[in-house]
């Protein structure tokens, strides 16, 4: 079953100008983006920046509004004009700077235990062995009850965003660009990290990224989007395996050899793809220059990849 499903989600925003402050025109920020998430599995929401992730995740969690299109949550629409349905402590969102998501000022007990008190009155002797249970979870230690933000790691304190986000028991967590402001060295820690967290609470999760790299080994399903529209979707390996829009063959291509193994000849991959994109990449456009859906793209776009041997 389906946990999640966006259906032709659209969020135009108005662009006002003149004398009047009259609304000229709009920045089709998603323009039709329909994703479905089964219930305890990670979706990869890929594209450069830009390309319309963060909004779309920000319209699942209701802190956007929704030009047209529907939300759907356990089966609930979300952004129904009626009555709305309270979901603040099933969806939660993981940001993408651990140093300015959490509050300096605040210890990290306040910090993990801020949602649980918003949502139930429990007292400060209560929280604390939730909190402690909620840090062992994430692989802090006791001793980092008490300390302030500063005093971690940006891998740690992206561990404290995540026990932020876990300690309401949530079922689904959007995570957006969760790590691309961390080193590389700790960014491969905190994925294992996050999908053994995924794993172990069966938790569903929109993983946003900007490098397919990341979302590899994370995700089952990924979808690749461009300039508001969702370009290429399906299951990680057979994107990986056989690419069909030219943007997600880029993306391929950016990723560090180590990475893309079972494309033979990568630099020669590197190579076609370059010069298809010099020579082919305005067919890939529509009349207002954006790409074309997935739907749309005809053999003529496809090129195969580099034969073995
Ligand atoms: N409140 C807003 N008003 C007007 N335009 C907006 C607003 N929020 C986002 N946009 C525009 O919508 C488009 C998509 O932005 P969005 O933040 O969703 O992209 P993104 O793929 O998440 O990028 P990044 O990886 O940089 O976060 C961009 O052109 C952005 O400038």
């Amino acid at each position: 079953m389906n946990l999640l499903e966006i259906k032709d989600l659209k969020v135009h925003y108005p662009i006002k100008g003149g004398f009047f402050n009259t609304v000229k025109d709009h920045v089709k920020a998603v323009d039709g983006v329909s994703i479905s998430i089964p219930e305890g599995t990670t979706y990869g929401l890929v594209g450069e920046s830009g390309s319309g992730k963060t909004t779309t995740g920000k319209a699942v969690m209701g802190l956007n509004h929704v030009t047209s299109g529907e939300i759907f949550f356990d089966g609930q629409k979300l952004n129904s004009k009626g009555k709305k349905v309270d979901v603040r402590d099933d969806i939660q969102m993981i940001f993408q700077d651990p140093y300015s998501s959490l509050n300096p000022r605040k210890r990290v007990f306040d910090i993990v235990a801020e949602p649980i008190r918003n949502y139930h009155k429990k007292s400060r002797s209560d929280l604390v062995p939730e909190v402690l249970g909620l840090l062992q979870r994430v692989g802090l230690p006791p001793g980092s009850l008490y300390k302030y933000p500063h005093e971690f790691s940006g891998g740690q304190r992206q561990r404290i965003g995540v026990a932020r986000a876990i300690a309401l028991n949530p079922k689904l967590i959007i995570a957006d660009e969760p790590v691309s402001a961390l080193d590389v060295s700790v960014q491969a820690q905190v994925l294992n990290f996050m999908q053994d967290i995924q794993q172990d609470m069966n938790l569903t999760m929109m993983f946003i990224a900007h490098d397919l790299g990341v979302v590899r080994h994370m995700c089952r399903h990924i979808g690749i989007m461009y300039q508001g529209r969702l370009v290429e979707e399906g299951r990680t390996e057979e994107i990986f395996k056989n690419p069909q829009h030219i943007y997600t063959k880029r993306l391929i291509a950016a990723i560090p050899d180590t990475d893309v193994d079972e494309i033979e000849n990568n630099l020669a991959f590197r190579q076609m793809v370059k010069e298809e994109y010099d020579r082919n990449f305005a067919d890939h456009l529509d009349e207002e220059g954006r790409a074309f859906p997935l739907q749309s793209i005809t053999e003529t776009h496809k090129v195969a990849l580099p034969v073995k041997g």
